[in-house]
């Protein structure tokens, strides 16, 4: 098995390539935490061997949980294997479905995360609410409140909330509370937005099993589609995030496409670790 750590727009990744193994990646909680210890990340990306696709894609979070979807980190295995094999496609077999990649003539990765889950069930929510604005309230420590973020599930779940003042927000303070409201029966990645105007959205997300990171990729969709079903942007827009800038767009035939920066940061030694 061989690993790199890598970051999409400061969001940082271990990529662990075991595909050639025979067998899927087992990653015990104790080995996760040993890992973290030595190359902190914000999610690790498995790839295995599948049929089909170019590989499987799997994904776990700092706090040693497997979930559903990482948009960046997609972005970074994909920007892996483009490097390797000479080619500009490529598809990953993930727990949602299909997702592909392309290489852009800007060195950024594109990828298509498909259509976003606006039911309440698909978020999954503990109880029916309408995802564009839920009726639930987060009290701010210093007085205040923010309310009715809207939903969005790609393929993982996120709560986005429109603010005015992004930089006076504790998020710190506020983000594990509600990524643990039982409103969220498997927690929540929680996005906070200040759209700046009709193309341009200022982001910071409070993920899930990571805490508050420099960019997450699934977030900067879940914004954009968030924003646009409240009119506040046009289907395309670029976030920024602290660590760089990730541009999104949500086509008409429902498919989200996430693009952005990924950076290599060189080959991890991960003997007796994985
Ligand atoms: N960094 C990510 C999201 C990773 C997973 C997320 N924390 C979750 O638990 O769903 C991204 O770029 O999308």
């Amino acid at each position: 098995m061989r690993a790199w750590a890598m970051n999409g727009a400061g969001n940082a990744f271990i990529v662990i390539d075991a595909r050639g193994r025979g067998r899927p990646l087992e990653l015990s909680p104790a080995q996760l935490a040993a890992l973290h210890a030595r190359h902190p990340f914000d999610q690790i990306m498995g790839l295995e061997d599948h049929g089909v696709a170019d590989a499987t894609l799997r994904v776990w979070n700092a706090d040693g949980g497997e979930v559903g979807a990482c948009g960046n980190g997609t972005r970074a295995a994909a920007w892996l294997l483009f490097r390797d094999h000479a080619r500009s496609r490529l598809t990953f077999a993930a727990r949602g479905g299909v997702l592909s990649a392309r290489q852009m003539d800007n060195g950024a990765v594109e990828v298509d995360l498909g259509q976003p889950g606006l039911g309440w069930r698909d978020i999954p929510l503990a109880r029916e609410m309408d995802t564009v604005r839920l009726d639930y309230t987060v009290p701010l420590p210093g007085g205040g409140r923010l309310e009715g973020p809207g939903a969005v599930s790609m393929g993982n779940p996120h709560a986005v909330f429109f603010v005015d003042d992004l930089a006076a927000l504790p998020l710190a303070d506020i983000g594990p509370a509600i990524e643990h409201d039982p409103l969220f029966p498997e927690r929540v990645n929680a996005g906070f937005a200040q759209v700046i105007d009709r193309q341009t959205i200022r982001l910071r997300v409070w993920e899930r099993g990571a805490g508050l990171t420099l960019a997450c990729g699934t977030g900067a969709c879940a914004a954009l589609v968030a924003a646009h079903r409240r009119g506040l942007t046009g289907r395309e827009a670029v976030i920024i995030a602290d660590g760089g800038e990730l541009p999104v767009r949500w086509d008409a035939d429902g498919h989200v496409h996430l693009s952005g920066p990924v950076e290599m940061e060189g080959g991890l030694d991960i003997e007796g670790l994985a």
